[in-house]
Formats: structure tokens, sequence, C-alpha cells
């Protein structure tokens, strides 16, 4: 059996056909097999994660196998993960991501829930609703339900902070099943100003959790024998047993990013206990990556200087240069993003396709965006940074910037979106004076010792 076959991982028959199936997919990368040993394919709850390992190498199935496997396991009908994006589009992603999973295993107690603004409050409520007529194998929980909260519905929830925050205030969600919380780009997460939400969501899962503990005691709730999951599981082999038997549902945090900063005020506020860490770069295993970011294997990096004012013709002659590819093409704004598409578009001479993606457009513009681009009709995305961090983009070729990053947390996400999962990718960095070149050399530093300046493009590429 070859290293991280799936015959070979502990996955649950459900997932082995479903990863094959539907996602091609015939092995687990380094990462996924790391966090669903540590997590022992879900079962072990006794500390939280970190799930460090760089842009394109698999963090979002890292953290989805253990879920889904925990959730096929027990079979019922409750909310027990909650994923927390910081926006829409990455929620949507992840989502379909989970959804494919589930679709293609044809378990009918395990489901997925997406709550991002696409719609409206109410109609995101109605996936929280009891649909027994689903006809899952488990059963609904036997405790009394909480006022205002219903039982039963999704399983999973992939959720932006924001409207998870309005769902909670409004009582929609039972949290006392909740197993899981993944906080996905948990570094963003805790950068913007909604972060307010997590300590809100804890807060209101230890009350919920507090009460069910009271109903317990007071013998209102009733399941002393084993439900039919825990029935199935006594006997299935492809279950890791567990070191310890796990008392109440613990709440595990799972914190993912490729770059996840060892601040410690602000990840205090995420309440991790006995942290553990899985580790996807070479230099650091086992440790965090604090001031060291690390680039994509199989990326290749260029430099383009000119003076400031001429930015717009360097990379019009730029275009003209390399081969026509699938490029994503970054700015520091949404307006140079418009102007930058309107430039291309205007130039006869430069006959790449292109469409602009950024914050100004709707989600449906952008979403539309994107589906072309993967299909092919467009070459360039002229992007703000708002698809910087974690859109998956497979056969993205080439990144240009446009505009210098800004950190290097800001390159390290935008040039990862080419060289994933082991393809080869190239970035080009126009740097626009004296200033940019300096301001770049000071940030690429944190790359560490081994990282070497990017050379200038040559003329012929
Ligand atoms: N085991 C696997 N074998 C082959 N491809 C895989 C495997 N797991 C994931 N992928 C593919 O790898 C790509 C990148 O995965 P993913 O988006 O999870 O990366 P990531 O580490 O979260 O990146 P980022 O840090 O940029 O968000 C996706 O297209 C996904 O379908």
């Amino acid at each position: 059996m070859s290293a991280g076959s799936l015959a070979g991982s502990g996955l649950c028959p459900e997932l082995v056909e479903a990863l094959e199936g539907r996602l091609g997919i015939k092995k687990l990368l380094p990462i996924q097999q790391k966090t669903f040993a540590a997590l022992g394919g879900g079962r072990n709850r006794h500390f939280d994660l970190r799930i460090c390992s760089p842009t394109g190498s698999g963090k979002t199935l890292a953290y989805a196998l253990p879920v889904l496997q925990e959730a096929y396991r027990c079979q019922r009908a409750q909310l027990q993960c909650i994923a927390i994006l910081p926006t829409r589009d990455l929620a949507m992603q992840v989502h379909s991501v989970f959804s494919s999973l589930v679709d293609a295993s044809r378990t009918p107690s395990v489901s997925v829930g997406l709550c991002c603004g696409l719609a409206s409050l109410e109609e995101e409520r109605a996936q929280f609703q009891p649909s027994r007529s689903r006809g899952h194998r488990g059963q609904l929980s036997c405790s009394a339900p909480e006022v205002g909260v219903e039982e039963g519905g999704v399983s999973i929830l992939v959720a932006t902070p924001g409207r998870l925050k309005s769902h909670l205030e409004r009582r929609h969600l039972r949290l006392s099943h909740l197993k899981f919380l993944v906080l996905d780009e948990m570094d963003r997460l805790l950068q913007q100003s909604y972060h307010d939400c997590i300590p809100f969501l804890l807060e209101e899962f230890e009350a919920s959790r507090r009460l069910k503990e009271r109903n317990e005691s007071r013998g209102m709730e009733g399941t002393s024998g084993r439900t039919p999951g825990e029935e199935a599981e006594a006997s299935n082999p492809f279950f890791l047993q567990p070191k310890y038997k796990c008392p109440a549902p613990r709440l595990v945090r799972l914190s993912v990013s490729a770059t996840i900063g060892g601040d410690s005020n602000k990840t205090a506020k995420i309440q991790e206990e006995f942290v553990r860490t899985v580790s996807g770069f070479d230099a650091s295993a086992g440790r965090l990556p604090t001031d060291k970011y690390e680039l994509p294997e199989n990326l290749a990096e260029f430099r383009v200087v000119c003076a400031k004012e001429r930015k717009p013709y360097t990379l019009l002659d730029l275009l003209k240069r390399v081969e026509k590819q699938r490029a994503v093409c970054f700015t520091n704004s949404t307006e140079a993003s418009h102007l930058v598409t309107a430039l291309i578009r205007k130039t006869k001479s430069v006959d790449w396709t292109c469409e602009a993606y950024n914050s100004r457009r709707t989600p449906v513009e952008r979403l539309e965006a994107l589906r072309r681009f993967k299909r092919g009709e467009v070459d360039l995305l002229v992007a703000s940074d708002a698809l910087s961090r974690g859109i998956d983009m497979p056969a993205v070729k080439l990144v240009i910037n446009y505009d210098a990053p800004s950190s290097t947390k800001n390159y390290v996400h935008r040039v990862g979106r080419t060289a994933r999962v082991g393809e080869k990718g190239t970035a080009i960095t126009i740097l626009g004076g004296k200033d940019d070149v300096g301001a770049f050399k000071k940030l690429l530093r944190k790359l560490g010792p081994s990282h070497t300046f990017p050379s200038l493009l040559p003329q012929k590429p």
C-alpha cells in the first residue's frame, strides 16, 4: 500500500468512495494524513489543533475529512461542526467541498448548510429545521429543546462571521452537540473587526453545554443505551478506537492557515486548550511558523522594475511578452482593478481576455467571473486582495503583482494562487521605482535566508 493511499488511511468506506468517485482523489496529501492521524479520524478530541501548511497543500480536506468521518460515525442529524470563513466567496468554496463529498456518499443523516448572506436570514434558518422525512438512520436528540432553537437539520454549517452571529443572536442554532469549530484563514479572522463573533460563539456554546448538563442531571435526557451510531461503530473496523472515552462533547477548535502568526494576545480570543500543531512546513515541522512563511515548492519568482508612472505600460508590455495563459493580476485597490481591466480591454495589441474581480462587484458577478475563468473563457482575472486568500483555482499558471504586496503574508497568499498541489507556477512582481524595490526586499526577508530575491524577468522568458 503506497503512503497516503486511501485504502490504508483509516477513512470510512463512504469517504473513500466519495473522494475517488467525486473528486478523483487517489491518495491523501501529507497535511491530510497528519491531521487525520492527530484527530484519530475525528474521535480524538482531547486538544485543539492548528493546521499550518503552505498555500495549495490541501488544508480544506485536511479538516473536512475527520469532521465528516465523525459525522458519519455518529449518524445523528445534529449540528456537529461550524466552519467559519472570513469571506462569502471562501465560505461558498468550502461549502461546495463538503457538499460534494456528502452528496456522493449518500448518507442521509449528514447534511451541510451555508450561511453567508446570499439568502435572507429566514431562508438560511430553514436549513436548521428538523427534516424527519430524510429518513436518517440516527435519531433526533431526546434532550429537551432549548427555547427558540431547532433540533435536527444540518450537521455541518459553513458560515461567515457576521452572518453566524446574526443567527446566534436570534437563537436559531442549537450548539449543545457541537464538536468542531473550524477557523479557516484564522489569522485573517482575528484581524477583522467582526472577530468578536468567535468569543460570542464560544460563550454561546458554553451556555448551551451547561444547560444540557443541568437537564441531564434533572433526568430530562433519557439516553442511556447506545445510539445507532455507537452500535455501528462497535462492529466497524474503520473507526479508530479512542484512547480515552470522551465525556460530554468537547468543542475542538481547528485553526487553519498558511500564515498563522504567533501573536498570543490575538489567539487568546480563540481560547485554545492543550493546543497542538500539525505542520506541512518542512523546516519548522511540529512548530508554529511564527514569523517565517513558506512558498510553494515549484514557484518561479521574477521582478520587473520601472518608473512608478510607467506601470500601466509595463504591464501591457509584459502581457505581450509572456505566453497567454490562465493568470491572476493583483492590484492594491478595487479602483485599480477596474482601471487595469479597462486598460487591457482597450489596448488592441493585447489579446488577453480579462475580468475584474473585486469587492465592488456583486457576489453573483464575482461567482460568474470565477466560473468563466475556470472554464477558460477569461485568461486574466484582475483582482483586488479579495481573491488573494484561499480561493482555489487549480489551473492558474501565472500571478502578476501589478501593485507590490503590502506585507509578506499578502505576498504569500497572492502568489499561492499558483503552483498549487505540486504544480508549477510563476509569479511576477512589478516594482514602481526604488521605494517599491526597498519595501519589497524588506518584506521578502521574512521568507528566511534561503529565499533568494526574485531575479529580473528575462527579456524572453
Ligand atoms: N489528496 C489530494 N489529491 C489531489 N488533489 C487534492 C487533494 N486534496 C486536495 N486537493 C486539491 O488541492 C487543491 C488545493 O486545496 P486547498 O484549497 O484545500 O488548499 P489550501 O492548502 O487550503 O490552500 P490555501 O492556503 O491557498 O487556502 C484543491 O483543488 C483540491 O481539490
